[in-house]
């Protein structure tokens, strides 16, 4: 059986984020996985989050996908790492680069790398793809919540 997504890992008080968090009624509930040494989410926007013309994504929801899978993605490599189970991250830092426009009704796939595990902090490289297209890249740095370390 396949592992189940890192934010159906992670402990209920800290599973209610809008973007990620199972317990949130109305959140994306976002889902990332293993690729082998990259991690994976596939999200599929809707048309209400138009950003500034017909058919393309707004740009805050390009931020959310790479905040929320780069959170998990650090919460599963320190797991992984340590041999403990998934654990909660805050985001430090976030940076985004919009390099194409981002379509909506299209299924992207925002892909994780892991660039160092230092402590209770994480960085990690992103990237947003629509239909083979690089439509962003960005870098977070994760901190691991005191009371989860
Ligand atoms: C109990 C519940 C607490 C809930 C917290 C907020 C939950 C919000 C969930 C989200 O929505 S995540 C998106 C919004 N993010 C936040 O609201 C986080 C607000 N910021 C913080 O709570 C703290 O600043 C944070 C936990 C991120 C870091 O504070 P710490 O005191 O735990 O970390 P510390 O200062 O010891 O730094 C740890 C490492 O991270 C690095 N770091 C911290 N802030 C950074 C930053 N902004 N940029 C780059 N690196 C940063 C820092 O340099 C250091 O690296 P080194 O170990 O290499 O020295």
């Amino acid at each position: 059986m396949s592992e189940p997504a890192f934010q159906d890992q992670y402990p209920d008080d800290y599973a209610h984020c809008y973007g990620c968090g199972r317990l949130h009624a109305e959140g994306h509930h976002l889902k990332s996985y293993w690729d082998g040494e990259e991690t994976v989410c596939r999200y599929t926007p809707d048309p209400k989050y138009t950003g500034g013309f017909p058919g393309f994504l707004y740009g805050g929801m390009i931020a959310s996908l790479i905040d929320c899978h780069g959170a998990g993605t650090a919460a599963a490599a320190k797991a992984r790492q340590d041999g403990k189970p998934i654990s909660r991250f805050v985001t430090a830092s976030l940076k985004v680069d919009y390099l194409a426009p981002t379509p909506i009704n299209t299924e992207l796939e925002i892909r994780g790398k892991v660039v160092e595990i230092k402590g209770r902090k994480v960085i990690v490289d992103l990237v947003v793809f629509a239909a083979g297209t690089t439509c962003a890249t960005g870098t977070v740095v994760m901190v691991q919540l005191k009371e989860q370390n």
